[in-house]
């Protein structure tokens, strides 16, 4: 059977291997819940962006929110990356894992004065700004420390990217670019505040994006804004596209990278905006099929209506099944004989919408350790600390190499900062 993941997450006999590492050994030696990744799934998926960009002038901006880790950040900075940030700390992350902040794009809808300032000091490349007030604010900061801001409006080309209501981020009713029909104005405003440099163009439709055509859709409605823009005098220098492309979790079919960045430069190429820098922001296909969240078994519980297995991680650890009721595939780190049962998959956690899998065919025993696959995308990430919940340590394999990449986190750590209230 191919799992989603393989060549990296593959069974060898009955054993469950990331890359060079059998997964029932890592949950002994580390612990679980434990996220593992493998070092080479990623640069592996990287490939296919480069590859299709070679000869190009281009920067792939991962988009660190999918998986934060400073050893994630470090593998694509050596690999030559810039980032897609979202916030101050992501910024602060960046520099922490050895990223260099001129190759940063700072997205964002809500960018407080106090983090522009921090991405001004420091030199990002680029500030993806999403309405006009914000080019106002951003104007008067920049020229508070007498810098100019290299600016780049994100753009709401209205496409249906046709994934979850959730993760899709491209239509008029979503909160997040400034208009189609507004953008123009939008950029002669910004070309008349003097704290601000026009520097590019860029827009993000959503998240799990398994069609190219949407893509599509939307390069062509950029790029009749960068037409129209141009025309009023003003040079777009960049072309941000953004990021969004699908993964497997169970039968989906998602383009390879180099299938869709292909398309999209035959796009640009017949529109004649062949030569322009490119920017792609591209989160989870770079890492989620890199990655496994592994979990023992508790308890199995039968019941009259459905058997639960009852797994030590929850939630908390793994969001993506409760916000979204995402489907992802769980296997045995190690297969056993016997009648598979069928289960749903649910954690610890006090809530019902605490499940992780439902309706899987498992044989398994208390004791046995289990892997979510597809994990390595807004798993850790969107990790939270509740029910008084550690998060999960971290583990990067690269062939048979193991290393802990992150602790598990101490009790203490979770009311460390808090005060109890003064003796009477
Ligand atoms: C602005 C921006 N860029 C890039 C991404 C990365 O998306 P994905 O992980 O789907 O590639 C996101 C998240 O959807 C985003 O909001
Ligand atoms: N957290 C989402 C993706 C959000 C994309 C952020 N712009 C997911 O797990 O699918």
């Amino acid at each position: 059977m191919t799992l989603p993941g393989a060549p990296f997450v593959a069974y060898r006999g009955t054993e469950l291997f990331i890359d060079g590492c059998a997964a029932s050994e890592l949950a002994a030696r580390f612990g679980t819940p434990l996220y593992v990744y493998s070092r080479r799934a990623m640069l592996a998926a990287l490939a296919p962006y480069q590859r299709a960009l070679a000869g190009r002038e281009h920067l792939i901006c991962y988009a660190m929110k999918a998986s934060s880790s400073l050893a994630v950040l470090q593998t694509f900075a050596q690999a030559g990356c810039g980032f897609d940030i979202v916030s101050g700390g992501e910024l602060d992350r960046v520099l922490a894992a050895g990223g260099d902040p001129g190759k940063v794009v700072f997205s964002g809808l809500g960018k407080t004065r106090a983090e522009m300032r921090r991405a001004l000091e420091i030199g990002v490349r680029c500030f993806n700004v999403e309405s006009e007030a914000e080019l106002d604010v951003l104007s008067e900061v920049a020229l508070s420390l007498g810098r100019v801001a290299p600016v780049s409006l994100r753009v709401n080309p209205d496409v249906d990217a046709k994934t979850h209501p959730y993760i899709s981020t491209g239509l008029k009713g979503n909160k997040f670019g400034i208009a189609h029909d507004r953008a123009v104005a939008a950029y002669r405003r910004a070309a008349q505040l003097p704290g601000l440099k026009v520097v590019g163009i860029d827009c993000h439709i959503g998240s799990q994006i398994t069609e190219i055509a949407p893509y599509l859709d939307a390069a062509d409605r950029v790029l009749d804004l960068v037409e129209a823009i141009e025309s009023s005098g003003l040079r777009i220098h960049h072309l941000d596209l953004g990021g969004g492309l699908g993964i497997q979790y169970t039968d989906e079919r998602p383009p390879a990278a180099d299938a869709l960045i292909g398309a999209l430069l035959a796009r640009l190429d017949a529109r004649g905006h062949g030569a322009r820098t490119l920017v792609f922001e591209p989160g989870r296909s770079l890492v989620g099929n890199a990655g496994v969240l592994l979990s023992e078994v508790l308890y199995l519980k039968p019941g009259t209506h459905k058997n639960f297995c009852v797994v030590d991680a929850a939630m908390n650890d793994l969001m993506r099944p409760a916000l979204y009721e995402a489907t992802m595939s769980i296997v045995p780190c190690r297969l056993r004989d016997g009648v598979p049962v069928v289960y749903d998959v649910v954690g610890p956690v006090c809530e019902s919408g605490d499940w992780l899998g439902r309706d899987r065919a498992l044989a398994l025993q208390p004791g046995d350790a289990v892997a979510v696959l597809s994990a390595g995308a807004y798993g850790m990430s969107m990790a939270s600390n509740y029910n008084s919940r550690p998060r999960a340590a971290e583990v990067m394999v690269d062939g048979d190499v193991a290393t802990l990449i992150r602790e598990r986190e101490p009790v203490a750590e979770l009311f460390r900062g808090e005060h109890l209230l003064p003796a009477d």
